[in-house]
């Protein structure tokens, strides 16, 4: 087992088996590369020796065996091993995961793009630009037009961001969708008043409009509008998210493939959303294993939506996922259906930290990231 950390902030796991198969897997939680690493190294001391194709029975130990569950360090840390495992399985038999996972239910799946997580300046005309000539043909984008805000804001603030967003959603095709990430940062207070201002601007989704725990406020804030509600990067395991869909307090959950328990794990939660008329649209703004990951999950999973994701993979894969009209084709390479260039992942260790932009509001008080 060996573990790389690579620029610009992500982990890498490798697991070489007894016959030479390699598994890859990106065990990671944001600005925790190296407290996830001790984790899989906990995990490596029981892993050793068995056989890797038990692959549940690997989870539940992993997961329930130390008495204390859950957390982002535990579950991110099991997501890299178990997608590791799913990669030796896949490349053992030779078929990629999603055949493992009953098959594919579709033919290509829909991408979507980010636009930079802080606007700054004049944003809108820029943002509208990229979006309208957009090479890759994506047709949907996300972008986070919440500052850093008080728990009651005022009007100049709210009413700029209304601005922003009806100018942007003017400006971009409508073939196009735009979603809105609010990053938990508002109380459930102001959430309800700017989604009412922006009620008939046509949203594809908001997401985290408040913290992804508070089921009992993205209830309300669903029940409260007609533009879908979406949460769930910060859930783990099917336990966390049970609520959130039981409730049908979203319209849309988002779970990390690396954050959530694994592929396995996402496919199982997202039965669970099914049942309710809940879509999928897993979150990703890790690197290019996370995505194959998420991609082998996206093939097969009737509810998916579409797939968030910040990289293609041109700085660690041999062939990097190719985007046409915004979708990327059902991968048919064995495993996680990737080559990973191990001599680019040698070049890109790096040993910095992550940072996180520190936040002040006006009276110097910190705020959500
Ligand atoms: O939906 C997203 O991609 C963002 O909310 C990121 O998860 C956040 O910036 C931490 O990486
Ligand atoms: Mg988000």
């Amino acid at each position: 087992m060996e573990m790389f950390h690579v620029k610009p902030r992500w982990l890498f796991l490798k697991i070489t088996c007894d016959d030479g198969t390699v598994g890859w897997g990106e065990p990671v939680v944001e600005g925790r590369a190296q407290t996830v690493e001790t984790a899989v190294k906990e995990i490596a001391r029981y892993l050793i020796g068995q056989d890797p194709r038990d692959i549940e029975k690997h989870w539940q130990i992993i997961y329930r065996g130390n008495f204390y569950r859950n957390g982002p360090i535990l579950t991110s840390a099991l997501s890299g091993v178990e997608q590791a495992l799913w990669d030796i399985l896949g490349k053992h038999l030779n078929v990629p995961v999603w055949r493992l996972l009953g098959g594919k239910v579709r033919d290509r799946i829909r991408m979507y793009g980010w636009l930079s997580l802080e606007p700054t300046g004049d944003y809108i005309d820029m943002y509208a630009k990229s979006i309208n000539e957009n090479v890759e043909g994506f047709t949907a984008y996300k972008t986070c037009p919440i500052p850093p805000m008080q728990m009651i804001e005022q009007p100049d603030v709210l009413h700029a961001i209304r601005d922003n967003i009806t100018l942007l959603r003017d400006k971009v095709d409508k073939k196009i969708d735009v979603a809105l990430d609010f990053h938990g940062r508002c109380t459930p207070a102001m959430s309800r008043r700017l989604i009412h201002m922006i009620e008939d601007v046509d949203i594809m989704f908001i997401e985290e409009p408040v913290l992804p725990g508070d089921v009992a406020a993205l209830k309300q804030l669903s029940s409260s509008t007609s533009i879908p509600i979406a949460a769930g990067e910060r859930l783990f395991t099917r336990w966390q998210f049970n609520d959130l869909i039981e409730q049908q307090a979203v319209a849309i959950i988002q779970p990390d493939i690396s954050h959530c328990g694994g592929i396995f794990e996402a496919r199982k939660i997202a039965s669970m959303a099914e049942a309710r008329n809940i879509a999928v649209a897993p979150h990703c703004p890790l690197g290019p294993i996370a995505l194959a990951a998420s991609l082998q999950f996206a093939s097969c999973t009737p509810n998916f939506l579409c797939q968030e994701h910040l990289t293609l993979g041109h700085d660690y894969l041999k062939v990097p996922f190719q985007v046409k009209e915004g979708y990327v084709d059902v991968p048919y390479l064995p495993g996680l259906g990737i080559e990973v260039d191990e001599e680019k992942v040698r070049a890109g260790i790096f040993s910095g930290d992550w940072s996180t932009p520190q936040f002040r509001l006006k009276d110097g008080s910190f705020a959500e990231w």
